[in-house]
């Protein structure tokens, strides 16, 4: 086979993970991700006294996970991690928001934050302990 056919399945074939440049993209995402988190009036209280750096890590490693990166989450269930924090269904939303923000800004296409977002958007029920008021 020719290099160039070579090189044309690879691009046909990369996963999400690869395709937005692999660890040091994600990491910078994520890094973005919580800054803008921390930043928000309205989430940063849930941050309080939490090990960033050991949070960052397993956020990564979970957006890794679902583009299908070679990593494997092995960070705490994700309903035991948010248990008893009372996060409500529009926090919920705000954070999905900021991490798309963190997406769109570091230029990934919209077809794969739209399979991102709905990857990590699935785990709301796991998630979310107060229903949205409709406000
Ligand atoms: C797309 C939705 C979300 C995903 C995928 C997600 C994912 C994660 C992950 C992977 C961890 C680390 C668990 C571990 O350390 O073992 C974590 C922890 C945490 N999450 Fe989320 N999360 C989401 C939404 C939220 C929301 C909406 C809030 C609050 C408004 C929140 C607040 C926290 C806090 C405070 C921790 C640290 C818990 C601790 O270390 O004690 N998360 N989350």
């Amino acid at each position: 086979m020719s290099p160039s056919g070579d090189q044309q399945s690879d691009v046909l074939e990369q996963s999400d993970y690869q395709a937005v440049g692999g660890a040091p993209a994600i990491t910078a995402v994520v890094g973005r991700f919580y800054e803008l988190v921390v930043a928000d009036d309205r989430l940063a209280g849930y941050f309080e006294g939490v090990e960033m750096v050991r949070l960052k890590r397993h956020q990564v490693a979970l957006v890794s996970q679902v583009m299908g990166g070679p990593v494997e989450y092995s960070g705490r269930d994700l309903r035991a991690a948010h248990e008893g924090m009372g996060i409500s269904a529009d926090d919920f939303a705000v954070v999905v928001d900021h991490l798309v923000t963190a997406l769109t800004e570091a230029g990934v296409p919209s077809e794969i934050i739209g399979r991102v977002g709905a990857a990590l958007g699935g785990t709301e029920a796991d998630i979310v302990e107060v229903p949205s008021t409709g406000a």
